[in-house]
């Protein structure tokens, strides 16, 4: 038997799971969300064990910090008998979303390691923050357990040059390691393999576009099993439009911020990281929010949404090109996943590339699924993305847990 538990830290969230990863069982789930604010919530579901039904708790209070946070889910955990003790959890995989010029595979996390981490915060900084303050309120709170870190950036390590080349001064660029590094890799990975499975194909055959929109969001292009582009960059700020960030701009907005219009560094960071976006366009918290917001007939929402699918179609379009063929796109995330009327806006004008939605299996149907036409020349899917089953998968091979 071999137990872990994932913990994915976000600014001002804290995801865990504990998965059985022998028989890929999830025992246990918390989420907590709004840390740092006046009230927060969590929820601490306790899986299906042996038979007994599973139980939540649910909790609204102030978490004025990350190890709060962890110590009232480690509390009610307690009380639903989840604590990870009981359930006896071996190690803990953390989610570290910036691994930079040094971390490819996952790892076990050692005192280097997490100074390597701490070093490429200023390249995350909505993430690598607090997925480090992850890794050491767990240490403080359950001690003599390994921790292994597995990056956001891994899969995309093998992107060819001219995909992950900035075309500026290659000294420059050398000096500062100034690529293009990718996020989201655990789930594009995830979610391509997924695709040729359920597609009963083999991955190394398979030309695919993985759309992961979520908070953030990103595009891959993934041809037979390689990823071959990705929409993010040095940092996750790159690309598709996301919650609160704006992805692909020009940089001259960025010095014409600073050097004539008096913004500083940090403001434009704080500008770019958190009031963009749905927040910026919109002021929707989320795309759910946005969405509600449009059918009111809010033009500014209306406006963000044709602005996302706007990025959205020119990044299939820019992959498709790269592929040459494509065989199947994918949706997932949050918005991915659950947004029937974006995957037929974003794909409604690809008839002619041979991209014919199922209006049904689109609408109405739930969960992982082929929502095109059957007969088509391109499958369209949607795949549930599950990043913490594949950092426990990353932690049973590191920690080589299952042997
Ligand atoms: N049923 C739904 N309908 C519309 N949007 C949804 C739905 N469920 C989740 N979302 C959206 O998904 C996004 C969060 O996605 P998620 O993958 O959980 O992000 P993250 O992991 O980055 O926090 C939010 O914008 C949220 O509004
Ligand atoms: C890298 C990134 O944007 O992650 P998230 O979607 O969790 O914010
Ligand atoms: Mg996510």
């Amino acid at each position: 038997m071999t137990r872990v538990l994932v913990i994915n830290s976000g600014s001002s969230s804290l995801k865990l799971q504990i998965i059985d990863t022998a028989v890929e069982a999830e025992l246990a789930w918390a989420l907590v969300e709004r840390i740092g604010d006046p009230v927060g919530t969590l929820a601490v579901r306790r899986g299906d064990l042996a038979g007994s039904p599973g139980e939540e708790s649910t909790v609204e209070a102030a978490f004025p910090d990350h190890t709060a946070a962890l110590s009232r889910v480690l509390e009610e955990a307690g009380r639903l008998g989840a604590h990870p003790t009981d359930l006896g959890v071996e190690a803990i995989g953390h989610r570290v979303v910036h691994g930079g010029p040094d971390f490819h595979e996952p790892v076990e996390v050692t005192p280097e390691v997490e100074a390597g981490i701490e070093r490429l915060e200023l390249l995350a900084p909505l993430h690598n923050p607090a997925n480090l303050r992850g890794i050491r309120v767990a240490r403080d709170l359950l001690p003599g357990l390994p921790h292994v870190a597995v990056f956001d950036t891994g899969f995309f390590h093998t992107l060819p040059a001219a995909a992950h080349t900035y075309a500026i001064d290659r000294a420059v660029a050398k000096a500062w390691d100034l690529r293009r590094y990718g996020f989201h890799g655990t789930s594009h990975e995830f979610v391509s393999r997924r695709t040729a499975e359920v597609l009963g194909r083999p991955y190394d055959e398979v030309n695919q576009i993985v759309l992961h929109l979520g908070n953030g969001a990103s595009a891959s292009a993934i041809a037979g099993g390689r990823a071959v582009d990705t929409s993010m960059g040095l940092t996750p700020l790159e690309g598709l439009v996301m919650g609160t960030r704006p992805g692909d701009l020009d940089p001259g907005l960025i010095i014409h911020l600073i050097r004539d219009r008096g913004m500083s560094p940090e403001d434009v960071s704080t500008l770019l990281n958190r009031r963009s976006g749905l927040e910026g366009l919109a002021r929707a918290r989320d795309f759910r929010e946005l969405l509600a917001r449009v059918d009111d007939g809010d033009r500014d929402a209306a406006l963000a949404y044709e602005v996302v699918v706007h990025r959205l179609r020119r990044y299939i379009g820019g992959y498709w090109a790269v592929l040459g063929d494509v065989d199947a796109i994918t949706f997932t995330a949050g918005v991915g996943e659950n947004v029937a009327r974006l995957r037929a806006d974003v794909l409604s004008t690809l008839g002619g590339w041979g991209v014919e939605l199922d209006p049904q299996a689109n609408e109405d149907g739930t969960g992982e699924r082929i929502i095109s036409r059957a007969g088509g020349r391109v499958a369209v899917l949607v795949v549930p993305t599950d990043e913490e089953l594949a950092i426990a998968r990353a932690c049973d091979t590191v920690l080589g847990l299952g042997r």
